[in-house]
């Protein structure tokens, strides 16, 4: 396999699932964790290595190291393996999307913000999805129609805080997630719901139904549920481990255990509630989102523009989900008509937030 992200969270569980199932690991990609990526290089010994600079990829003792987003496109294209993991964050993770499907691979894709960016460009055959409430979903419509699919959400770092401290929460309070470790950058859209946001966009791609919704189950024990025609409702159930769907995305059919089995009397109890923008503003603008999902790519980059505002000390916790629905209204006539238009947007959007 091809691994754009080894060094990240997805990417160390990536390499968990290949080492225990014996699966070559042709290239690795990395950004700026070099004494993470070397470790990686003696272990898995892969033909290609890229990472995010010319400085970073002189420190690297390997006959065929790439640099930057181009290196990224060049890994991909002299590889010979036929998956794609793309662990990437953020909007740069779309670009190896489209060239990986390009050259005639399968993504196994955990950045969502290539759907969330640009779903309406991208052919769903082409992927297997690792987010894990997608994968739940996938597991339980086994090719059937459904009626209705809901997603779960944790409710984020803030789910049990007074509402009114939240606005000025700290960088350490909402890298907090309750339940599961992941990079920053998600667990920041896990804090103000808009990882959710992106998930019901991410699932209206891949499976085709507009009738998604979300409620917060605080254990994320249960990833994903089905409404079928007939009235049953089927739920996938899983302890929060990404090593399930991850080892699903590569292999497609698992017959040993990759988990422990959840233990409902241990579970004891489970309790749901609804998202509500008084807790999580950003949920306002779902039903025009899910009516208009070419705009996502608005939404994509207003957000990472905000969370780098609001990681560099620029702006305050609760200003992120209102730069993002400033720049909504802003670009509410956007339409894309082509992957190249959802780049020029992208930048477009940025500019915008920039000068916010
Ligand atoms: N973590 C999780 O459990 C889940 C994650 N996802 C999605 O998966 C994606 C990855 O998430 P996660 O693993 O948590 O994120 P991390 O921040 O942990 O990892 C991101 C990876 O991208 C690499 N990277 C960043 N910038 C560059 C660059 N310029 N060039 C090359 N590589 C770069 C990082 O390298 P380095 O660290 O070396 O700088 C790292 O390997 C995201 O889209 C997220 O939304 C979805 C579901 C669950
Ligand atoms: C593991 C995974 O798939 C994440 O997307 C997770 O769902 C994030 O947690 P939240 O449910 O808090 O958004
Ligand atoms: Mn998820």
């Amino acid at each position: 396999m091809v691994l754009l992200g080894s060094t990240g969270s997805i990417g160390v569980n990536t390499l968990a699932v290949a080492e225990r199932f014996n699966i070559r690991v042709e290239v690795l990609v990395a950004g700026n964790n070099i004494a993470l990526l070397k470790e990686q290089i003696v272990k898995f010994q892969p033909c290609f290595v890229s990472v995010a600079t010319k400085e970073l990829a002189e420190q690297i003792d390997h006959p065929r190291v790439f640099w930057g987003e181009e290196g990224i496109v060049k890994a991909i294209r002299n590889s010979s393996s036929s998956i794609v993991v793309n662990a990437l964050v953020g909007f740069l993770g779309l670009r190896p999307t489209i060239v990986a499907i390009e050259e005639g691979k399968t993504v196994a894709l955990a950045n969502k913000e290539s759907l969330v960016a640009a779903g309406a460009f991208i052919d769903p055959k082409h992927l297997r999805p690792i987010d894990s409430e997608h994968f739940g979903l996938w597991y339980l419509l086994n090719g059937r129609i459904p009626k209705k699919m809901t997603i779960t959400a944790s409710g984020g770092a803030f789910r049990d805080w007074p509402i009114e401290k939240i606005e000025h929460a700290t960088l350490e309070n909402a890298l907090k997630h309750p339940n599961w470790s992941m990079g920053a950058k998600i667990t920041i859209d896990s804090a103000t719901m808009t990882n959710k946001l992106f998930e019901l966009l991410e699932a209206r791609w891949l499976y085709g139904c507009e009738n998604v919704d979300a409620i917060i189950e605080p254990k994320s024990v249960i990833h994903a549920l089905v409404e079928f025609a007939d009235g049953a409702t089927t739920a996938q159930m899983a302890h929060p481990d990404m090593k399930l769907p991850i080892a699903y995305a590569l292999m497609q059919e698992v017959n040993v255990p990759v988990l422990e089995p959840v233990d409902l009397l241990r579970v004891g109890s489970l309790e749901f509630r609804e998202i509500i923008p008084d807790r999580y503003p950003i949920w306002a603008i779902k039903e025009d989102l899910l009516k208009h999902p070419k705009r996502g790519v608005v939404v994509n980059a207003a957000n990472e523009a905000a969370i780098t505002k609001f990681v560099e000390g620029r702006i305050a916790f609760g200003d992120l989900p209102r730069l993002t629905i400033a720049a909504y209204e802003h670009f509410s006539g956007v339409d894309p008509q082509s992957i190249d238009e959802v780049f020029e947007i992208d930048r477009e959007v940025r500019r915008w937030c920039e000068t916010r």
